[in-house]
Parts: C-alpha cells; structure tokens; sequence
C-alpha cells in the first residue's frame, strides 16, 4: 500500500533556480565527473519521495551538484544532511543551502571521493537500531555518478555484508538513480535476459526495488541513456551467508561465460588440471544441471552453489586461493602448487 508523506514541510526563502545557480557561478558541466543535472522539480521530488519518510531523519547524499536534489531533502526537514561532492566548484552553491535552513537542518559539506570518504564518521550514534529491527533513521540518497555508480554498489554491498560505515547503525536504506539498464540488472530475476553477477550479488545482500525510470531529456546535458531510480533496503539474513569475497568469486566466474552451459565458467574456480572433475563435483553437490545456463539459475540455487563451493576449498584447501584474474606469474605459482 502506498504512503501518503506530507511535502514542503520546511519552507525555504526565496533561492535563485537551479538554472540560474548554474549561469551564476558558470557550473560547466564536466564530462570525467559524469555531471548530468536533473533540471525537473518534479523528477527531483520524485526521487526524494521514493526514499519515504525523511522527517527528523539523518541523509546523506552522494554528488549534490548545484543542489536540485538537496533543496528537495531539506524542504522534507530532515534532522541533519551530509553531502559528499567531489568538485569544489558546487561549495558555495551548497553553502547557501545550508545557510537558508541553519535554523532547522544540520548540514555537513564534505569536498571530496565518496569512494574514500567514511560517511559513517558523521552520522550521529544514537540513531544506531538493532540490525534485525526496523531501518534506522538514516538514508542514502544520490543521483550517482554513471562512472563509479557500480564499483560504489559493489564496495558498499560489501560494508553491508559486514555490517560496516553506514550499516554499522542498521540496516540503512538507500535511493538511487543508475544508467537504466544497470538498475534492470540489478532487479532481474531468473530467466531475465539482464540477469548478470550484478543481479546475483544486489538481491543476496538487499531488497531491490526498480522505481522508475527518468528519460535522459530531463538532465543537462542530456545523456545518451535512460536512468533507474532503485531503492534497496538490507536483508536481515542474506540468502548465501557465506563471507563477500566467496560470492562475489563463485558468481563473478560462473557468469563469465553468459551463453555457455553455466558449469563453463564455474570450472575457472579450479585449475586447469583439476577443473572438469571439481566442477561437476561441486555442481553435483549443489544438486544443480551441469547444462543449466547462468541466467537459468535462481538465487537459491547460487547459494547452493556457493555453499558446495565452500564444502571442495575446505576439502582442498590448495583451491581457496585460485584465482583466474590473477596475474600469470601468480597463476602459474598457484597452478604449481594444486599439482
Ligand atoms: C549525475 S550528477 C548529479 C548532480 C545533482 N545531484 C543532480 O541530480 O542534478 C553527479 C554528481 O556527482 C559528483 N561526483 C562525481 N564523482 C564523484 C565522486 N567520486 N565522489 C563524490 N561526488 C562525485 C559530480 O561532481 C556531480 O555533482
């Protein structure tokens, strides 16, 4: 069922448009930042909107830009606001944000990398809830950056497979926007022809919900694709409560070889000699068809996977560390070494 959520609860003074902050402080969009505005009001409290209540809560938001998605936040008067943006050139256009709502919202600007920035460092600990209880009061909300938005999903379905930064409070909700076809990837089912690693390791960690869709023609510049807005929350209990690094690896390689039958790439989890006979133990073990093509393969049935996976390296302890990507030389080292 639907939440009704009251809008504009916190009136801010008169602020120059988006538009006109962007001519008035001459905010060149920068292609290597992946800056794409969103101009539509409308689209922006959409977003805001999908990321539910917000009143009195803690956000964080990832690339504010000029500020059209934080002007949203701050008239839904959350207790306190912590905006990570890489260029400074959008500081002083942040600042004066801040300053319309200093009465109401604690605002926090950080000029730098999320990639390298401890957001956890500046949420208060006392919205901190039990992981397995409702959400805290915390969100993430970010139209990201195309080019980190995926290496950032992976690094932070790690912290939350580990329960660390953000998710150290509980089981913090995030609100998202990615190229479209990256949020139909990390919704799609079995059977889905997006279904990928993506898909495998958003849905083990978290509840994922593809929102909407915002046509390329409400950002400027416009770029040459559609955006996903997708929400997810943690799970409780992950589907395969093995650590990260494992699932990430038994499914990395098991879709490497998309069209192929699915035991293919799973044999690259094992070297060259052994990798036939370990491959179908493994997949014997899991009780899954050798044939069965990765996308055929349902999220329980990974697990299962992972887990018989689990059950050979403990087994064959030399296999733990084997890794396809590795360099050659290490390759040959760890092929020496399972002989
Ligand atoms: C797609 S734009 C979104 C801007 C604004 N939120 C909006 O919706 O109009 C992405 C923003 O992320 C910022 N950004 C890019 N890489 C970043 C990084 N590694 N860490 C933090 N911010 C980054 C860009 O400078 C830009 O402001």
């Amino acid at each position: 069922m639907a939440t009704a959520h009251k809008v504009s609860q916190l009136r801010l003074p008169p602020l120059p448009s988006i538009k006109d902050i962007i001519r008035l402080y001459k905010l060149r969009a920068l292609r290597e930042l992946s800056q794409n505005f969103l101009m539509e009001p409308r689209l922006i409290d959409k977003i805001v909107r999908a990321a539910g209540h917000i009143e009195n809560h803690v956000v964080c938001e990832v690339g504010p830009g000029p500020g059209g998605i934080t002007r949203s936040i701050i008239r839904q008067a959350p207790r306190k606001l912590i905006l990570v943006e890489k260029d400074r050139r959008f500081v002083p256009s942040l600042e004066l944000l801040a300053d319309a709502c200093r009465d109401r919202v604690d605002v926090d600007i950080i000029t730098g990398d999320i990639l390298k920035t401890d957001i956890a460092h500046y949420i208060p600990k006392d919205v901190t809830t039990d992981w397995y209880d409702s959400p805290p009061q915390v969100n993430l909300i970010g139209n990201l950056p195309f080019s980190i938005s995926t290496i950032l999903m992976i690094r932070w379905l790690e912290m939350i497979s580990k329960k660390e930064g953000p998710w150290a409070y509980g089981r913090t909700r995030m609100t998202l926007t990615f190229q479209k076809e990256v949020a139909e990837r990390m919704s799609a089912r079995m059977l889905d022809k997006q279904r990928c690693r993506l898909s495998v390791m958003c849905q083990n960690w978290c509840n994922v919900n593809y929102k909407f869709d915002i046509p390329g023609a409400a950002f400027l510049p416009k770029p040459e694709v559609d955006v996903g807005v997708v929400t997810l929350t943690p799970l409780k209990h992950p589907l395969i409560k093995l650590p990260f690094k494992l699932v990430e690896k038994v499914v990395r390689q098991i879709f490497s070889m998309r069209q192929k039958y699915s035991i293919r790439g799973a044999q690259t989890l094992f070297p060259e000699k052994v990798r036939e006979e370990m491959a179908l133990k493994m997949y014997k073990l899991a009780e899954i068809d050798p044939v069965t093509r990765p996308f055929q393969i349902a999220n329980m049935e990974f697990a299962r996977i992972c887990e018989a996976y689990n059950e050979i390296i403990k087994m064959y302890p030399e296999f733990e560390n084997y890794d396809l990507r590795a360099p050659k030389k290490v390759l040959q080292a760890q092929q020496d070494t399972s002989q």
